[in-house]
């Protein structure tokens, strides 16, 4: 099976980063992110960024509807537009969110985890695990402006950020629900979650699947903050000001202090975990779990 996929090359075939975005952006100057300095936003098909270098951060949109599932490409995308913001040093910080209403992320794409080769599944999860440690372990403040239900591999995309806030709709629940699919949430998702609000609480959510509405997900300390709707970005651009007024150097030795174990744990074993992974969703009878589960979410419609 080949491992040794490698992202970036799959980013040069796939995509032409860095396209002025198509749809509503296209061809006029959005106001930046915060400073409405005549900075225009650019992207890819999936991902809006609102750069405002005046103040030193852009806002990063997802935008793959219906749902913002982290399909291959997207995954890719995300990326790459980390990467543009992480080496450009005008940036010290991203504010992550979603440009689809009512949802920041229903997770890892089931499409790219039912019916297909050992080949794609080995590509697909060295992506995830690629995404997870360039977020987790960003060198820039990451802040996410929860504006949706959040979803396992978006719980996680989420639970890699320094800060989170979240809007406050009892829609918009947030977990790690992996086993309500008949699946597992691999340890560096554990971990993750873990850091975050602590064992106990985590052993239970995990075993549960529990998705937490605001009030309970602030309780937990799954997000820092619950705000009303309209508030979620500019409550998160305010919560901003005081990571930027940190020494930079600082405060990214201390991030890299406090993630890198959990990192490591992963960079470690990462060829072993594709291939754990690629066993475990190659079952029969894990195939057949997602395909009811897609099934249910087709049929809750009708
Ligand atoms: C011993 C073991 C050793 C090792 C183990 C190793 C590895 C571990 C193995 C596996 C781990 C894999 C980890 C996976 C993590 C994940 O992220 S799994 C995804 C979990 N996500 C969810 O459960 C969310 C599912 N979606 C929803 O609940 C709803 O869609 C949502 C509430 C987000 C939005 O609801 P609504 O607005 O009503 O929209 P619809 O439900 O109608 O959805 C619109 C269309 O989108 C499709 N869709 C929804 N979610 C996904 C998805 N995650 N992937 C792909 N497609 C999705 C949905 O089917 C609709 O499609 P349609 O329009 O009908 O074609």
């Amino acid at each position: 099976m080949a491992l040794a996929v490698g992202i970036r090359g799959l980013t040069r075939s796939l995509l032409r980063p860095w396209v002025r975005v198509p749809g509503p952006a296209r061809g006029r100057t959005e106001p930046a992110a915060g400073g409405g300095d005549g900075v225009r936003c650019f992207g890819s098909p999936r991902v809006l960024v609102e750069p405002d270098p005046a103040a030193g951060f852009a806002v990063m949109k997802m935008r793959n509807p219906p749902v913002n599932s982290l399909s291959l490409e997207f995954l890719t995308e995300l990326l790459i537009s980390l990467e543009k913001l992480e080496s450009d040093k005008a940036f010290h910080a991203i504010i992550l969110t979603s440009d689809c209403p009512g949802i920041f992320s229903a997770g890892l794409d089931l499409m790219e985890m039912c019916g297909r080769d050992p080949t794609h599944y080995a590509e697909y999860w060295k992506a995830v695990q690629e995404l997870w440690l360039r977020f987790y372990l960003s060198h820039l403040v990451v802040i996410s402006a929860i504006n949706g239900v959040n979803a396992a591999g978006g719980c996680l995309l989420a639970l890699s950020c320094d800060y989170r806030v979240l809007a406050d709709n009892p829609k918009y629940a947030m977990g790690l629900n992996e086993t309500l699919l008949g699946i597992i949430a691999p340890f560096w998702f554990k971990d993750t979650l873990v850091n975050t609000v602590g064992h106990r609480t985590a052993e239970r959510a995990l075993q549960l699947g529990l998705l937490f509405p605001p009030a309970e997900a602030l309780q937990v300390g799954m997000v820092d903050k619950v705000v009303p709707e309209d508030q979620v970005l500019s409550a998160a651009r305010s919560e901003l000001a005081q990571w930027l007024a940190i020494p930079g150097h600082a405060r990214q030795l201390t991030k890299s202090l406090m993630r890198k174990p959990t990192a490591d744990r992963l960079l470690k074993e990462r060829d072993a975990d594709i291939q754990n992974f690629v066993r475990f969703i190659s079952r029969d009878a894990i195939q057949k779990a997602l395909r009811v589960y897609l099934e249910k979410l087709k049929q809750k419609k009708t």
